[in-house]
């Protein structure tokens, strides 16, 4: 490990009584920005996050933050690592200014610093307008920016946020994405989703968990190019034989989905679309559409989930 290294999570299991929920994770940070934490429910990300930020103690491996061991220095590493759970620890009762006070308490800042940390991390949230305000009279996305605003109130080279846009509405989670990204310019940001689009939105990196094991890791583009098309649907107004489909070089698959509308699954061609354009110009067959398929998260997770990085 490098002493630059942010985060270094080493052969990391976890098991609740019986069953394990993660096995054998390994990965490294060092760089600003943020990493996205991808996985269906219960594969494991948040168990993964609390070890991390020193809320669950493992049954295997080791978590250095900044080179300090989370296990045997709990105290010093949790100064470096800011953390928003998937149910934020708002005191409802509390005003944001009276509750991030609270927070930069237990954070164990000296009491000298905290009035100029509060305001910064107030600033960078967008909450300083709501300073007196009651956090349970705070809407949903307001309330989550508190949640951030606690998490990088101590200034930490590592913030970790579980499902932080959840049951935001569109418009809050477009808030509350540009804000993640804002504070990632200045740190390593961790922030897990179920939902890939969310990850593709806000990530520059992404690890992958299924089942407790981690299946991929590797930049967005990377998985962007992992999740490539590998089908089309056409439509054509004077429709060829299923035969003539299936002869176009790089159709490994031609079916019959409605009327004269066909799916086609290619692989390993260039230019599909454009050959299928041409094929059908110099036959006549009319194309009247041509539309790639993504392939679906859930396809992705049973691609992904019977491999694994380690
Ligand atoms: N306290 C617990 N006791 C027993 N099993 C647990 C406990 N917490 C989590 N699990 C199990 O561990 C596995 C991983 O759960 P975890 O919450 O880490 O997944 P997750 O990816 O964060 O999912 P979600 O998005 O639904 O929170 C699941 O099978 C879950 O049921």
């Amino acid at each position: 490990m490098t002493n630059e290294c942010i985060v270094s999570v080493r052969g990391l299991s976890h098991r609740y009584s019986t069953a394990w929920a993660i096995r054998d994770i390994n990965f490294e940070i060092s760089q600003k920005g943020v990493l996205g934490l991808l996985g269906s429910n219960g594969a494991g990300k948040s168990t993964t996050m609390n070890i991390m930020c020193g809320v669950l103690n493992q049954t295997e491996g080791e978590v250095y933050i900044g080179g300090l061991n989370m296990r045997r220095q709990p105290e010093e590493a949790k100064k470096k690592i800011g953390f928003l759970p998937q149910s934020a620890p708002l005191h409802l009762d509390l005003t944001v200014d009276e509750y991030l006070t609270h927070c930069a308490y237990i954070r164990l800042m000296e009491k000298k610093n905290i009035p100029t940390a509060l305001a910064e991390a107030k600033d960078r949230c967008g909450i300083a307008h709501f300073s007196k305000r009651l956090i349970k009279n705070l809407s949903g996305g307001y309330r989550q920016r508190v949640g951030i605003a606690q998490a990088i109130i101590h200034k930490p080279g590592l913030v970790v946020l579980d499902e932080p846009t959840n049951g935001l509405d569109p418009n809050q989670i477009t808030e509350v994405r540009a804000l993640i990204k804002e504070i990632a310019e200045e740190r390593s940001v961790i922030f897990s989703s179920h939902i890939l689009s969310e990850i593709q939105a806000t990530c520059k990196d992404i690890k992958m968990i299924e089942n407790g094991r981690m299946v991929f890791a590797d930049t967005i583009d990377a998985f962007n190019n992992y999740i490539v098309p590998h089908s089309l649907i056409v439509s054509f107004e004077n429709p060829p034989a299923l035969a003539a489909l299936q002869a176009i070089e790089g159709i490994t698959k031609a079916a019959l989905q409605y009327g004269n509308t066909f799916r086609l699954h290619f692989s390993g061609v260039k230019h599909i679309t454009e050959r299928i354009v041409e094929t059908s110009v110099a036959n006549g067959w009319r194309l009247t559409e041509i539309n790639l398929e993504r392939s679906s998260l859930d396809e992705v997770f049973a691609q992904l989930s019977g491999k694994s990085t380690n």
